[in-house]
């Protein structure tokens, strides 16, 4: 986290929403990049030694990353945590904003399971053109880029929390994940950041011309079939998905933050 994580400066709920609009771009980017390649899907049968392709490029990814340094924050959390390296570099502290089990939290398995199984069909398509060590560098990405956005979820608990303790605490005390669920929810947020991402989608996701292109634009923008990922692929991913994870954490580190 860099808005608001600064020494002495207070993290703040407004800083943490500029956080994750900035994610936002990543996540978009980064399914951009992977649609340009088809499905593959020889990279994720366990034909290899142990397992697939891709999680073999993922654990070696993140040997690599762990010892230049990466992993030292709350919102990076490995898939493969067992057994990394440490950094082989002088790393920087970051100053601590967190309650200290904010290092229990972490939803990568549900991260995993939903790239895979779910995301993956929806955005790429049918078809196998072999270029799997590139494919699932790119899959690396948007895991990567998922996987930071949904445990900033732990900022925007602690902020909320610290805007209003008396509310949070009570839910705290008795466990009780829906009352918290429920404290924590912003509608308006929720339906905001479905539209915007999608609009992202829209306007990152076109083909940049130098001639005026009326056949295939509505609005200015591309129509949505032209777009490199389907725009409403993005609001489904944040609505089913990453906003629902993003809560899972917010959750999980309220009920672990009063003790
Ligand atoms: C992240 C927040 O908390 C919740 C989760 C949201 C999200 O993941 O984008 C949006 C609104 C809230 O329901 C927030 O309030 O900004």
């Amino acid at each position: 986290m860099d808005a608001g994580g600064g020494a002495g400066e207070q993290l703040s709920l407004a800083a943490v929403r500029d956080q994750l609009i900035r994610e936002e771009d990543s996540i978009v980017f980064s399914l951009i990049e992977r649609a340009k390649r088809p499905r593959n899907a020889p990279a994720y049968s366990s034909a290899g030694a142990g397992g697939s392709l891709a999680e073999f490029f993922v654990r070696e990814a993140e040997v690599l990353h762990a010892k230049a340094g990466h992993y030292q924050k709350p919102e990076d959390i490995p898939f493969f945590p067992q057994d990394l390296p440490p950094p082989l570099f002088p790393t920087k502290g970051f100053p601590k904003v967190l309650h200290p089990s904010a290092s229990r939290v972490c939803v990568n398995d549900a991260v995993w399971k939903m790239y895979f199984d779910e995301l993956l069909p929806l955005f790429t398509a049918d078809g196998d053109d072999g270029n799997y060590a590139e494919t699932v560098a790119l899959d690396f990405a948007c895991l990567q880029a998922l996987s930071r956005r949904i445990h900033c979820g732990k900022y925007v608990a602690e902020v909320k929390f610290k805007d209003s303790p008396q509310d949070y605490t009570p839910p705290i005390h008795a466990k009780d994940s829906n009352a918290l669920m429920n404290l924590l929810t912003f509608k308006e947020v929720v339906e905001k950041v479905k539209k915007r991402v999608e609009k992202k989608a829209r306007i990152f996701g076109q083909n940049v011309t130098l001639e005026e292109d009326t056949v295939n634009k509505q609005d200015g923008n591309a129509r949505d079939s032209e777009c490199k990922v389907d725009p409403k692929v993005l609001s489904k991913l944040y609505d089913l998905w990453v906003m629902p994870l993003t809560k899972d954490v917010e959750v999980e580190y309220l009920l672990l933050r009063l003790n």
